[in-house]
């Protein structure tokens, strides 16, 4: 595993791991845009799970079969549930996910039952997932939370911040979807972590996007409150972000402030024609919520937030297949065709 993705790093995550689960998440692909002269995609879509969830949860699982945990759990809008249920059978645990029913788009609940977890399925929202993981650790504390309040899940997440100054050195804008507001943070931690060793001259702007329907953390910083505003029934067709309560909420907001960042948040179209745009523009298929990433920075350009010919990354999270149907519903080109006469379909199509 050595000289591999995450623990490439392990000198700089904390904890003592005697044992490694690792799927050899990491090593992301950093893709120039051919649209925007600077900019960069960090493409976590091409995680062992399809995720960014990876990089954290290696060492979340190492660190509980390093403490000796059996059961571990989590609640999840889905990739967080796909890669836990990845990494706990790696690592020979059990896991219960908590999903909220109804909301876990495809891919991710076909991943859940592939690697074999319990899934406790709860009527409502993720955030009642989440209370109900929260009660179920304090109560029992016998189980090992996997959420982003856990700390070993953010050390492994801000290697992305270590990969990008490692290929580009320090972008000046980093644009990053925010649901329950962890990665956010993990990737500012990264980069200031390399300012002060002095590996980089100057931490990039955080910039981070919601969408509209569950934007808690863009809306507090766009009315300049100290503590956002909840939403009780979040609502967005980028699933992997609905979210009312983001558990980080305090460590977001931290990384957008010090960094001189901000938050936006942008709408369900914005963002289906930004998935659709990285797709037919850019070749890179990523979900909605990742593609959220790229409607933000559009938004953020037209408003002068950022600068179009700056050093900019933007981090897409996840991959497509996550969420076959938010591709399906797309506008396609699909013809019936009698396969005798197929070179009229190919001769006579003149686009
Ligand atoms: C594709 C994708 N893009 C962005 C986010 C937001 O990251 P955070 O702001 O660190 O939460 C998620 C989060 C998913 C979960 O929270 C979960 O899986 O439970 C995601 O799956």
């Amino acid at each position: 595993l050595k000289g591999r993705g995450v623990w490439r790093y392990k000198n700089s995550i904390p904890g003592i791991y005697n044992k490694l689960i690792s799927l050899n998440e990491g090593n992301t692909p950093l893709i120039p845009s051919k649209i925007y002269k600077q900019t960069y995609y960090k493409f976590e879509g091409a995680n062992p799970t399809g995720s960014f969830k990876d990089r954290g949860m290696t060492v979340a699982i190492s660190s509980a079969v390093n403490s000796g945990y059996k059961v571990v759990t989590a609640a999840s809008t889905g990739n967080t549930a796909a890669s836990a249920a990845a990494y706990a059978s790696r690592g020979n645990l059990k896991i219960y996910l908590v999903l909220p029913k109804g909301k876990v788009a495809l891919g991710k609940l076909a991943q859940s039952i592939l690697y074999g977890a319990t899934i406790l399925e709860v009527n409502g929202s993720f955030d009642i997932a989440m209370s109900a993981v929260i009660r179920l650790y304090k109560e029992l504390g016998i189980v090992y939370p996997l959420n982003s309040f856990n700390p070993w899940r953010l050390e492994g997440q801000k290697t992305i911040a270590y990969e990008i100054a490692e290929e580009i050195g320090a972008p000046d804008n980093v644009i990053v979807p925010v649901g329950n507001a962890g990665n956010i943070y993990a990737i500012w931690k990264g980069f200031t972590e390399l300012y002060e060793v002095g590996a980089i001259q100057k931490i990039p702007r955080m910039i981070g996007v919601q969408a509209e329907g569950a934007s808690p953390i863009a809306k507090a910083v766009e009315k300049g409150l100290d503590t956002p505003e909840f939403f009780e029934n979040p609502e967005t067709i980028a699933t992997a972000i609905r979210i009312g309560k983001p558990v980080n909420w305090r460590k977001a907001i931290k990384a957008i402030k010090e960094s001189k960042g901000t938050a936006l948040s942008v709408s369900d179209s914005e963002i289906t024609e930004a998935q659709k745009k990285l797709a037919r523009e850019e070749g890179i298929g990523a979900e909605p919520a990742s593609s959220a990433a790229l409607a933000g920075y559009e938004k953020a350009i037209k408003e002068q937030i950022v600068d179009k010919d700056e050093k900019n990354v933007l981090i897409l999270t996840g991959h497509a297949l996550k969420d076959p149907d938010a591709m399906l519903k797309m506008d396609s080109k699909i013809i019936l065709i009698n396969p005798d006469h197929i070179e009229k379909i190919v001769l006579g199509d003149t686009n």
